[in-house]
């Protein structure tokens, strides 16, 4: 019998929720894990700035949804079945690469915490450049990479379906699976914690006892 385990995401846009839920598939294919996306107040502005104010959101926001005495979310996520609390932010800063130096880059911040052991673990996404008339309309305009997407790409809440990254790459690549990547980058730890600390094995040790007592009955 494969265990049953809760996992919470600090948002509700089923981009993150997806990519959360895929990359937990591939990293425990022994875990069948429900997903449950909620708001958690990140503390930064909509459209982060800079790998600090993006990993600050991130981490906020990964702490106010899981861990335990804060609340009922907190209470809940603590129970036995909660396993992860994930939270992803997107962020945009200046680029430092050879021939986009300057420029405006689109990346994200992912942050996995155990909500009982707080072991936590972030890694960064992938990054690119954002196009001159895009990073114009949220540098004059002010508005945050998915509006300003919308407007110049005549788009309906681009950043809950394939994202800026999908519209740029032709679809090669969507903004689901920019995310998934990251989040595999972030599970290490708790895929192995053996060599990373036996604080991220809470989920591996659960599990296993969940799939021996299956296959012994
Ligand atoms: O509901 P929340 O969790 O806040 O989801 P969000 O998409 O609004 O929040 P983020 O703070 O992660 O993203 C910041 C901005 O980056 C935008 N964005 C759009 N396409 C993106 C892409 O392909 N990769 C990263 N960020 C993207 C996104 O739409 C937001 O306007």
């Amino acid at each position: 019998m494969l265990a049953q385990r809760v996992a919470y995401v600090a948002s509700k846009n089923p981009v993150k929720v997806n990519a959360v839920k895929r990359a937990l598939e591939l990293c425990f294919p022994a875990v069948v894990f429900s997903m449950v996306g909620r708001e958690a107040p990140s503390g930064v502005p909509d459209q982060p700035h800079g790998d600090n104010q993006t990993l600050e959101g991130v981490a906020a926001a990964s702490v106010g949804l899981g861990l335990p005495n804060t609340g009922a979310a907190g209470a809940e996520a603590a129970s036995a079945d909660a396993a992860l609390v994930v939270a992803i932010e997107g962020g945009v800063g200046r680029s430092s690469g050879p021939g986009s130096a300057g420029s405006l880059e689109c990346f994200a911040w992912v942050c996995v915490r155990d909500p009982v052991t707080g072991a936590e673990s972030t890694a960064r996404s992938a990054s690119f450049a954002l196009p001159p008339p895009l990073v114009d309309l949220m540098v004059r305009d002010g508005l945050e990479l998915g509006d300003a997407d919308d407007k110049l790409f005549r788009r309906t809440r681009s950043k809950q379906g394939s994202g800026t990254i999908g519209h740029l790459s032709n679809g090669v690549l969507d903004r689901t699976e920019f995310y998934v990547q990251a989040a595999v980058c972030a599970l290490l730890p708790f895929m192995q914690p053996q060599l990373y600390g036996k604080e991220y094995g809470r989920l591996l040790a659960g599990a296993d006892e969940a799939g021996g007592e299956g296959r012994g009955g």
